[in-house]
């Protein structure tokens, strides 16, 4: 990758790292975020680092062994984000968030864990689809990982139970625009508690996804 695009990613990560702060959806030093760099390695955000307010230069790097080569300490979770990565080919960026309706619903019982959020809109079913509830695990312990890695290969996302999701995407952008989809679906998930919203069919939701198909 030349420094350029290097350059280029790393400018894109602080900007959209310090839009996602700047709107309260993550708060002090939490979330992560990694994009993939195209020699097999990653460009990570740096641990007890604030979104909001990143310096580009010091940007962790890591190479495709995931060993830290350059920039600041790496997230205490690079080893999350290249697990969802290691089954998913296609994503070339993974946003974390504690993004606080997201994090509420991670938190309330009775959820289906197979898929946290009912197909409310069609946005939504086309950024994000079946989110997973990832049984509850210290945060950036290792065996975080093999859990994160057991779904990531048919799901894009998937919420960290009593703690966040996780969001991978074709690119950055794309994982950003998935997390806030995420985030206000959630919203109106807990909006509409106890009113029996109606969902979208199993027929809708079908022509969605062969329409509009995911990564
Ligand atoms: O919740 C946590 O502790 C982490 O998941 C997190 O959001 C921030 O950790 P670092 O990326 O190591 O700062
Ligand atoms: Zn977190």
């Amino acid at each position: 990758m030349s420094l350029h695009d290097e350059n280029r990613l790393r400018e894109q990560i602080a900007t959209l790292g310090k839009s996602l702060f700047d709107r309260g959806l993550t708060m002090g030093s939490s979330g992560n975020i990694s994009v993939r760099t195209d020699d097999g390695g990653w460009l990570m955000t740096p641990t007890n680092a604030c979104l909001g307010r990143l310096d580009p230069g010091c940007i962790s790097r890591l190479d495709r062994n995931g060993h830290w080569k350059g920039g600041d300490k790496p997230t205490k979770e690079s080893f999350l984000h290249m697990a969802m990565y290691s089954e998913r080919p296609q994503s070339e960026a993974i946003v974390h968030l504690h993004s606080t309706h997201s994090v509420a619903v991670s938190c309330l019982p009775g959820i289906d864990p197979c898929d946290c959020i009912p197909p409310l809109t069609a946005y939504y079913v086309m950024r994000v689809g079946k989110l997973p509830l990832v049984p509850y695990h210290i945060p950036g312990d290792p065996s975080l990982g093999d859990a994160v890695k057991g779904l990531a290969g048919q799901h894009s996302a998937v919420l960290l139970a009593n703690h966040g999701p996780v969001v991978a995407g074709k690119n950055l952008e794309a994982a950003v625009y998935a997390t806030e989809e995420l985030e206000e679906t959630a919203k109106l998930f807990l909006l509409l508690q106890g009113k029996n919203p109606r969902i979208l069919s199993p027929e809708q939701i079908a022509e969605l996804e062969e329409r509009f198909p995911k990564d």
